[in-house]
C-alpha cells in the first residue's frame, strides 16, 4: 500500500477550515488521567477520525477541542489561539439530535444563529434545511420526523454560520444502516463544499475509512495510531479500503480490552 504525504488528497483545495493543535495535552477527571500526553496536529480542512475502545478517551478529545471541557495540562490551540472555551466558529453534533420539541425545524436552526436579525437567520436557517434536503420540512415539529431527518436538522444547524471546525461525536451511530451510508455521502459532500475542519468519533471502524484523510486511534487516552488514508474520493469498498480497515481493526483488536462492553463494526 502506497502512504501518501499528510493530506495530499486535499492539498488541492482552498482551505477555509482552521488548524487544531494539541501539544501534550493531558485530560485528568479526578485521580483519573483520560488523555495522556496527547500531541496532534489537524490542518485546516482536513477530516479526521477518531476510533478506539469504548472508554478510551474519544469523547472527551472531542470535548477538549470543541472547548467544553478544559485540558488539565499541555497546549490547545486553533489557528494558533488558546482555546478558552466554546469558540463561536466551532460546531458539536452529537448521536442525538438535542432538538428543543417545542420549536419548529426553523427555529431549531435559527437557534445557532442568536446574533443575526430573524429574516436573515431565517434565509440562512431555510438555506442549510435545503442543503440537507429538508426543504419541506421547514415549519415540521421535531417529533414528526424521523431519527434519520431528526439528525439531518441537527447537521444543518451544525452548518448554519459556516463554522470553521466541525466535531462530530459518533452522530451516525444510532441510524438504521441505510440512512447511515446517506448520512456519510451527505456529510462527505458539504465537507467537499463548505471546506470546514471536520472531527468525527465513530465505534465504526469502516465509516471512518470512509469518510476520513487521517484515522487517529486512542489506547487508553494515548494516540496509538495516526494513518493517512490514501484513498481517492468517492471511495468504494475494494481491495485498498479493506486493506485499511482490516488493519486498523486488527490494531484495535490487538490491545486486551479493559471493560466488556467493546463494539466494534467493520
Ligand atoms: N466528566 C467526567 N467525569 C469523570 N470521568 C469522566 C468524565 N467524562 C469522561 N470520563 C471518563 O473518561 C473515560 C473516557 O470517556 P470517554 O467518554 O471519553 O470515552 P469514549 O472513548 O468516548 O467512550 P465510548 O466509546 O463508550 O463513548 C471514561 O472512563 C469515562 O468514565
Amino acid at each position: 500500500m502506497a502512504s501518501s504525504p499528510r493530506h495530499a488528497i486535499s492539498s488541492d483545495r482552498n482551505h477555509v477550515g482552521v488548524t487544531v493543535t494539541l501539544e501534550h495535552v493531558e485530560k485528568r477527571f479526578g485521580q483519573t488521567t483520560v488523555l495522556n500526553n496527547v500531541s496532534l496536529t489537524i490542518h485546516p480542512g482536513e477530516f479526521v477520525a477518531v476510533v478506539g475502545r469504548s472508554g478510551c478517551g474519544k469523547s472527551t478529545l472531542l470535548r477538549v477541542m470543541s472547548g467544553l471541557e478544559a485540558v488539565s495540562d499541555g497546549e490547545l490551540t486553533v489557528n494558533d489561539a488558546p482555546v478558552l472555551g466554546i469558540r463561536p466558529d466551532s460546531r458539536v453534533m452529537f448521536q442525538e439530535s438535542r432538538l428543543l420539541p417545542w420549536k419548529s425545524v426553523l427555529d431549531n436552526v435559527k437557534l445557532s444563529l442568536p446574533k443575526l436579525p430573524a429574516k436573515e437567520a431565517s434565509e440562512q436557517a431555510t438555506n442549510a434545511l435545503a442543503q440537507v434536503g429538508l426543504a419541506d420540512k421547514v415549519k415540521e415539529w421535531p417529533a414528526h420526523l424521523s431519527g434519520g431527518q431528526q439528525q439531518r436538522v441537527a447537521l444543518a444547524r451544525a452548518l448554519v454560520g459556516d463554522p470553521k471546525l466541525l466535531l462530530f461525536d459518533e452522530p451516525l451511530g444510532a441510524l438504521d444502516a441505510l440512512t447511515r451510508i446517506e448520512m456519510q455521502r451527505l456529510v462527505e459532500r458539504l465537507w467537499q463544499q463548505r471546506q470546514f475542519t471536520a472531527v468525527l468519533v465513530t465505534h465504526d471502524v469502516s465509516e471512518a475509512v470512509m469518510l476520513a484523510d487521517r484515522v487517529i486511534l486512542i489506547e487508553e487516552g494515548r494516540i496509538a495510531l495516526d494513518q493517512t488514508i490514501a484513498l481517492a474520493r468517492p471511495r468504494e469498498h475494494d481491495n485498498d479500503f479493506s486493506y485499511y480497515e482490516k488493519s486498523i481493526l486488527q490494531r484495535i483488536l490487538s490491545e486486551e480490552p479493559r471493560s466488556s462492553k467493546n463494539h466494534f463494526q467493520i
